[in-house]
């Protein structure tokens, strides 16, 4: 048995992430590949997203919330689509903080949401880089064939939708940076958000037969509705002042001299891993039965429209927004 101090490949593979394994498929992380046996009647789902220390999670987040954020944002994805998860591949680019009792972290944190969300490790990569610590994770899930929503079918009328909050990424960033003056509560509320944001997977069977299309909000609201608007080829009205905000974002906005650009700041600081969708309106009362007993906000933000491109309301004015989302220049 190696030391306890040991943070080698192998001692990664077998002690951390064999346990991880999915338990059919996974070949006890002890094979070239995984083997998947096709499911009838059902769409295998793929995504893949990476998080890089600096870029995406803070230099002094613990390990144990990186991991999960990894597993959560391309959770997300997934849900967006209508898809229900089952496992991922994992790859591991650890820098020189990450001795065996981070790594240790991060395989817990991984095994904390693998429980809570039904996924299974299938393989991946392990590495030493002398750069910042980054990984990489592909996420699968299957979707009875045909069902998966694109960001391509949104129709003029259609109402426009986004699940939870949104603000509490960006606001999140700058309490853990310490740019932030709230309550103890409020600010822990928010770095929660940031470090372990709640992939809607539980609101994926509604988005799979309700709505028309559909994108994760990750860059900021009007950003990802923006691929919405230009892949459907329709116009899209986003109401600014219907943004739904957390208590903690309501007593940050409540403080502030500009509510506009405030809102500005929050619609598109991202970080948010909401559904935005669209759906027609006959459905909006289900909609709303199904998220309320789901214990999930539900707030209309906006509408399907004729024309081409988004446009963002305040106060029943179009405005000009300086920045609609994130984007790695
Ligand atoms: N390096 C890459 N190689 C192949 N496809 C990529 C790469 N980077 C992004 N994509 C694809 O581009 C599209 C948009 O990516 P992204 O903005 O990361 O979307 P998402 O919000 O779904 O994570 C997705 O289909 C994604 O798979
Ligand atoms: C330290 C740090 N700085 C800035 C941000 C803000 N941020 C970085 S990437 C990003 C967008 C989402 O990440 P991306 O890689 O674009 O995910 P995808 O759109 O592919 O799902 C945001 C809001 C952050 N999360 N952490
Ligand atoms: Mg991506
Ligand atoms: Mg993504
Ligand atoms: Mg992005």
């Amino acid at each position: 048995m190696p030391a306890l101090d040991v943070a080698g490949e192998f001692e990664t593979i077998e002690r951390l992430l064999r346990p991880l394994a999915h338990p059919e498929w996974g070949r006890g992380l002890a094979d070239d590949v995984a083997v998947l046996p096709s499911r009838p009647g059902y769409d295998l789902v793929l995504t893949k997203d990476a998080i890089v220390e600096g870029v995406h999670f803070l230099p002094d987040d613990p390990l144990d919330t990186v991991a999960k954020k990894l597993l959560r944002v391309n959770l997300s994805d997934l849900a967006a689509k209508g898809a229900e998860p089952f496992g991922y591949l994992l790859a591991c680019f650890w820098s020189e903080r990450c001795g065996w009792p981070e790594r240790e972290a991060f395989a817990a944190g991984l095994a904390e949401d693998q429980a809570k969300f039904g996924v299974h490790l299938l393989g991946g990569d392990t590495v030493r880089t002398s750069g910042p610590a980054s990984f990489s994770l592909t996420a699968m899930g299957w979707a009875p064939t045909g069902a998966t929503v694109s960001r391509a079918g949104a129709q003029v009328g259609d109402l426009v939708f986004v699940t939870g909050v949104i603000g509490d990424g960006l606001l999140g960033l700058k309490a853990a940076r310490g740019e932030l003056s709230l309550e103890p509560e409020r600010l822990q509320a928010l770095m929660d958000h940031y470090r372990t944001p709640t992939p809607r997977v539980d609101f994926a069977d509604v988005i799979r037969n309700f709505a028309t299309a559909s994108v994760d909000v990750s860059d900021g609201l009007p950003a990802d509705l923006g691929h919405v608007v230009r892949a459907s080829n329709v116009g899209l009205a986003l109401n600014l002042n219907v943004l739904p905000l957390s208590a903690a974002a309501q007593a940050w906005f409540d403080d502030r001299v500009d509510p506009q650009l405030s809102l500005e700041d929050l619609a598109s600081g991202g970080d948010d891993y909401e559904i935005a969708f669209t759906a027609h309106p006959r459905h909006e009362e289900t909609l709303r039965r199904e998220a309320e007993r789901r214990l999930l906000r539900l707030t209309k933000v906006g509408e399907v429209t004729s024309g081409s491109g988004l446009t963002v309301v305040y106060d029943g004015q179009p405005i000009q927004m300086a920045r609609s989302g994130w984007t790695h220049g």
